[in-house]
């Protein structure tokens, strides 16, 4: 019954690439959900095998846990999470049909809510209270109101990346897997599907976490340059790192000519922000180009080890 409009907001899957979660690891909760019929993860086996990071497209899916919300909910969820970067690209069909799979669940300080290494089923959303993010033993983060977490596992059929705790009383809105994928992966978390190929396989993100590749993803732009467009005009500003997911551009330096070509994986702009100096060098496409880009202060906040890879493999080194 729900065909239709969904059908919009997924986007179709052409992709046969498929990865498997390892884990086979049942997860634990540490303190009872006091809601009713919600299990958390506790005593619960999910199978994840030979799902890839597109979208589903189920077509004749009816979600495990739709249930109209009352009034009073509706008011308070539209308040808290409504406005939310998940739930405003949502045409209102399909946040409805999110809003009404969202399961209620009041948890207590300390409890274990996701533990690193487990099976993903539910995405969470934070209406109130503080989480925080334990990997491999040390807090990295932690997030409140209006965040959300738990959808690493989800979209890339992956182990837990982090454990996540309850440091306050929490209130949270919990999505299942199966609604998570058909609706969100193919609108809110649309970048991430669409430059998931190209980051993984970025020779100078390897070093990279799931998570930091997703942050990464978020902060991305498109552009498309035809051949003969200039991109980056030597003595300029610079903005943007580059990353080239396929085409061919010349790099060219005044008095010294053709420096190098660069395609397909390759990046450049990075010298400018990196080190707060003019564009050192003319980038030109020489055939259609299509790259992704970051602003300066993604290019400060996300790109985690690779700045340090990117230091080491400077050109103007060679070529000064
Ligand atoms: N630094 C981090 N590394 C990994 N996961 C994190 C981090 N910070 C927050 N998280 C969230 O913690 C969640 C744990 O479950 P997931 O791996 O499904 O998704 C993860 C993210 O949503």
């Amino acid at each position: 019954m729900f065909k239709s409009s969904f059908m919009d907001n997924a986007q179709s899957s052409s992709s046969s690439s498929t990865t498997s979660a390892s884990a086979t690891a049942n997860t634990q909760i540490q303190s009872e959900s006091p809601t009713p019929g919600l299990k958390l993860n506790a005593e619960r086996r999910t199978s994840v095998s030979g799902e890839s990071l597109q979208p589903n497209t189920f077509d004749d899916w009816t979600p495990d846990h739709y249930h109209e919300k009352d009034p009073e909910q509706l008011k308070r969820l539209e308040s808290s999470i409504g406005t939310n970067f998940l739930f405003n690209k949502l045409d209102s069909d399909s946040k409805r049909l999110v809003i009404n799979c969202l399961e209620e669940k009041h948890i207590p300080k300390d409890t274990i809510i996701i533990k690193q290494g487990d099976e993903g089923d539910y995405f969470y959303v934070v209406e109130s209270g503080n989480v925080e993010y334990i990997v491999d033993g040390n807090t990295v983060n932690s997030s409140g109101a209006g965040s959300s977490f738990g959808e690493l596992a989800l979209m890339y059929n992956a182990p837990r990346a982090a454990t996540v705790k309850a440091l306050t009383d929490c209130h949270l809105w919990a999505l299942d897997r199966l609604t998570f994928r058909k609706i969100l992966l193919g609108s809110s978390f649309k970048k991430r599907v669409m430059y998931d190929e190209l980051l993984k396989s970025m020779p100078i993100l390897q070093s990279l976490t799931t998570y930091d590749r997703a942050k990464l993803a978020d902060a991305l732009d498109t552009h498309i340059y035809e051949a003969g467009e200039v991109i980056i005009k030597e003595g300029d500003t610079g903005e943007n790192f580059y990353l080239i997911e396929y085409g061919e551009c010349t790099v060219t330096k005044e008095g010294k000519g053709l420096l190098t070509t660069l395609k397909d994986r390759d990046y450049f702009g990075e010298i400018a922000l990196l080190k707060n100096v003019p564009r050192q060098a003319t980038v030109t496409a020489t055939k259609r180009t299509k790259v992704a880009t970051l602003g300066r202060s993604g290019f400060q906040r996300l790109l985690g080890p690779a700045v340090e890879i990117l230091k080491v493999q400077d050109p103007t080194a060679k070529h000064d």
